[in-house]
């Protein structure tokens, strides 16, 4: 697979880091009980966590129905399930980071690690809310970290209305929290702009989906 990194032996190695998340984390309160918290540049020297998110960890090309014809959904996925260990040690910092500082509003862990690779423009996911699971019917939180290039997440309420940009670069957080898996949807939408490798690494609590 040719995803266009090339890291140069000149690059100095910046090792990977997580900063505070208390008092930098921003929060846009979206409408109907629904938020989105945004710290960009959360992580830093995130160079070595793309190249392991770039390496060979198992990403599917996954099919799905549409009409009559199967198709490959337009991005690789891989899934992290409950105690499966991460690509990279930075991940699991950023789990218990992210447990340490929502637990008291959120009431439960982030468990699942679900990560996206857009290859490039052409890959995005289309409109949708997580809803397979209890974020059907209760709120929750689905945080997002950003490795790549940078792509915008775009979320819009529900039926209509003015949506919301949030540009996600490289280490940024986004945390989609409250009702807004049911509410409103997001999408990563395609570019005809030439851009780079992106990875999603989107942590869940249990059950959501
Ligand atoms: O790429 C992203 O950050 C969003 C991915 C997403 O919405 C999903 O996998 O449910
Ligand atoms: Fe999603």
């Amino acid at each position: 697979m040719t995803l266009g990194h090339q890291p140069s032996m000149f690059d100095v190695a910046e090792e990977a880091a997580l900063t505070p998340l208390r008092g930098r984390v921003r929060r846009h309160v979206l409408s109907r009980g629904a938020w989105v918290d945004h710290l960009p540049g959360w992580v830093t020297g995130s160079d070595e966590v793309l190249e392991a998110l770039l390496g060979d960890i198992g990403w599917r090309a996954d099919r799905r129905q549409m009409y009559d014809r199967e198709v490959a959904v337009p991005r690789l996925l891989r899934w992290y399930g409950r105690g499966e260990v991460l690509p990279h040690p930075l991940l699991a910092e950023a789990r218990t980071a992210l447990d340490a500082h929502y637990a008291p509003e959120l009431g439960e862990p982030f468990v699942t690690a679900g990560m996206c690779l857009y290859r490039d423009g052409r890959d995005s996911v289309a409109w949708h809310g997580d809803r397979l699971g209890r974020s059907r019917t209760e709120d929750t939180m689905v945080a997002i970290v950003s490795f790549g290039s940078p792509r915008p997440l775009l979320l819009r309420p529900v039926g209509g209305g003015e949506g919301r940009r949030f540009p996600l670069g490289h280490g940024d957080l986004v945390v989609m929290g409250g009702s807004c898996q049911r509410t409103w949807e997001h999408c990563i939408p395609k570019t005809t702009r030439r851009v780079g490798p992106r990875i999603s690494v989107q942590f869940r609590p249990a059950g959501v989906a």
